[in-house]
């Protein structure tokens, strides 16, 4: 996939999904399915599959995540997203992301997306009247071929452009535009009444903040998952009888509720760059106050599994919150509670074991 922050190294033609996409969760994955080569093959009927040139010697600011193979006339499947997210710029303030950028693009390449865009948000981007934002971005930089959004997207300055603006300004241009109607799910309330909840990241981050992983990774439509490398913690875990391995994650990944999970976890194998050997394990996200810690770890012990993981990169999938932390009176207390954890994720994932 090739990632560029300026629209001038953009391949183009474009199809293109315009939002914020943090998450890339089920809602999203509608919005951009219309986009992809087997979509538009199915709208247009013309995707080329000949002519076909391996572009892999563009240089700039850009790169590729892989080796793509793609037509020299062809209509690249684009995403296109704001960087800083537009929040964070009128706030000032860091945001955490359910996938910052080298998940969301992992995310977004194996959905099939040629590209991703990353608009640069600023003063200019931000005060472009949505008739201008259309024009100078979409049609004159990008060359938009059809333009797929959520029911409710809004865009250009103070976010005044509606989709049904986005549609006319767009058939000026004679751009398409879809328009998906917007993804929900089914809750159980409290009072067992059923509820239907639009899909958003924001609240996926509102349910992942309560530690309801079963909810949040329905929303998500796949487990919300820690990826890092893991370093060398305290090395106190193997002294009770519990190695744990700790994760280095993306200073700005957003952090669920703090405590103790089932998980599985896969091992990336660095020469084939995919995930394998997958296992169960516990978790634990938290500042360890029985040893006095003092900063947030992330640590995960494997379930019945003995080996050297440091320097490896792991991709936890968080499935079940099993409790909060706790200060124990002491390791023996500590070591009993999670003999007790692995126990109940065993329970958990039950047939699997
Ligand atoms: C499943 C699991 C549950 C844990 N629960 C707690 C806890 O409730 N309270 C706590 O202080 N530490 C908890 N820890 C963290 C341990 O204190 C930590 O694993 C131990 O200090 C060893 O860390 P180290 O090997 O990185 O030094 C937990 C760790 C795991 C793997
Ligand atoms: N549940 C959904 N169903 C269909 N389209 C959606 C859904 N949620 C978002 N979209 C669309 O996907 C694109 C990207 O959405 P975006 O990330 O900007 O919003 P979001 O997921 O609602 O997040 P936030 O809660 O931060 O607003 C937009 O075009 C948006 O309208």
């Amino acid at each position: 996939m090739w990632v560029t922050s300026s629209t001038e190294l953009a391949l183009t033609p474009t199809c293109l999904a315009l939002g914020k996409f943090d998450g890339v969760h089920r809602g999203h994955k509608r919005v951009i399915e219309p986009i992809l080569p087997t979509s538009q093959n199915k709208i247009r009927g013309e995707w080329q599959s000949g002519r076909e040139k391996e572009i892999s010697d563009i240089s700039g600011e850009g790169s590729f995540t892989s080796n793509s193979s793609l037509s020299s006339s062809h209509t690249y499947s684009t995403v296109v997203t704001f960087n800083p997210h537009p929040q964070e710029y009128f706030t000032g303030k860091p945001r955490a992301w359910l996938t910052p950028m080298e998940e969301k693009i992992e995310e977004l390449r194996s959905l099939g997306v040629e590209q991703l865009v990353m608009l640069p948000f600023d003063k200019i981007l931000c005060t472009l009247s949505p008739e201008d934002f259309v024009q100078r971005i979409l049609v004159e930089q990008l060359q938009a071929a059809r333009i797929s959004v959520g029911e409710d997207f809004r865009f250009g300055s103070q976010r005044r452009g509606t989709v049904q603006d986005l549609q006319r300004i767009a058939a000026r241009y004679n751009i398409p535009v879809n328009i998906v109607s917007l993804e929900t799910q089914e809750y159980t309330q409290m009072d067992d009444s059923n509820r239907k909840e639009r899909i958003s990241t924001s609240l996926i981050r509102e349910v992942l903040a309560t530690g309801d992983m079963e909810r949040a990774n329905e929303l998500l439509g796949r487990p919300y998952a820690l990826v890092g490398k893991v370093v060398t913690g305290e090395q106190i875990g193997r002294t009770i009888g519990f190695p744990t391995a700790n994760l280095q994650i993306p200073k700005d990944k957003f952090l669920p509720r703090k405590g103790v999970y089932a998980v599985r976890v896969s091992i990336l194998n660095d020469i084939s760059n995919k995930y394998e050997f997958h296992c169960l394990g516990v978790m634990n996200i938290g500042s360890r106050p029985t040893v006095n810690g003092a900063n947030l770890s992330l640590e995960v012990h494997l379930l019945d599994w003995a080996g050297d993981l440091y320097e490896r990169t792991l991709r936890v999938r968080l499935e079940k919150f099993l409790r909060p932390e706790q200060k124990f009176s002491g390791l023996e207390a500590l070591k009993n509670q999670i003999q007790q954890d692995c126990v109940n994720a065993k329970i958990f994932f039950g047939s699997e074991l």
